[in-house]
């Protein structure tokens, strides 16, 4: 049996690190987009069981568009909707107190695939080779985030999020002496937080989410990385 997936998410001034090159109106496309993104490989991975922990009420947009991306009634395929507006730590920590085995992904990784989803929730093979469920296996993000965790053991792990939350759920999962491993991929690393972040998705997005970059942004390639300019 897949595990749930929990998806956090703060549809209110989203992506606010992004207001000095989009709109706000260009940033809550963009946080449709990309959690559409997120929200239809979960699904193309098989997962059945997914809530949104949202800090506010959605907007009927974004709600409309998760459901039209998950949903599949004849299949009893629905996504469940809880908010909570305390922190993003307090708000996910009580939820995992009564989650059981949970994968938290967030909503801005726009060039997650599938099989990164899969190989996320994969049983882990502790050191005397026996299988275990209560593992935790992280993905980082770039500078130091935890774009997505696989939590095992709820009932004793406490997410730490913000600020260099990657070691921070690292050295949890080993003072807990609980099996961690780290997953490595380029697609899961790319969350969309700073300016320079957009260019991923001109260069590897697929889809509604690439078109909508393609139409309002460029390359300006320079002799360093490329950088991402607001088309007139
Ligand atoms: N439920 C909940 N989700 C949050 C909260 N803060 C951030 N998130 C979500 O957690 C994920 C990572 O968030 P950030 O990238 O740190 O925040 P953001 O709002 O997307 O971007 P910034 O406004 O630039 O910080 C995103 O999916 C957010 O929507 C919160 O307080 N509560
Ligand atoms: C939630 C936070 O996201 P960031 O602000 O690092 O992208 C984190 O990954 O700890």
């Amino acid at each position: 049996m897949l595990p749930k997936v929990v998806i956090p998410l703060k549809p209110d001034n989203p992506k606010s690190r992004l207001s000095s090159v989009l709109s706000d109106a260009e940033r809550q496309t963009l946080l449709r987009l990309t959690l559409e993104h997120v929200v239809t490989v979960l699904k193309c991975a098989g997962i059945r069981d997914l809530d949104v922990l949202s800090k506010s009420p959605l907007p009927e947009t974004i709600e409309k568009s998760i459901r039209t991306s998950f949903d599949d009634y004849e299949n009893k395929r629905t996504v469940r909707i809880l908010t909570d507006e305390r922190d993003l730590n307090t708000a996910v920590n009580f939820y995992l107190k009564s989650s059981g085995p949970v994968l938290i992904v967030m909503a801005d990784l726009a060039l997650v695939r599938p099989e990164n989803v899969k190989k996320m929730i994969e049983p882990i093979q502790n050191p005397d080779e026996t299988k275990n469920e209560r593992f935790i296996r992280i993905a980082p993000g770039k500078g130091g985030g935890t774009n997505m965790i696989y939590i095992g053991a709820p009932d004793v792990f406490d997410v730490k999020y913000h600020g260099q939350s990657f070691r921070k759920h690292l050295d949890e999962a080993k003072t807990l002496n609980l099996p961690v491993e780290i997953y490595d991929s380029f697609y899961t690393s790319v969350d969309i937080d700073e300016p320079d972040d957009l260019t991923e998705i001109l260069i590897h997005g697929e889809g509604d989410l690439y078109q909508f970059a393609r139409d309002i942004l460029s390359i300006q390639e320079t002799n360093g990385r490329n950088k991402p300019e607001h088309k007139k």
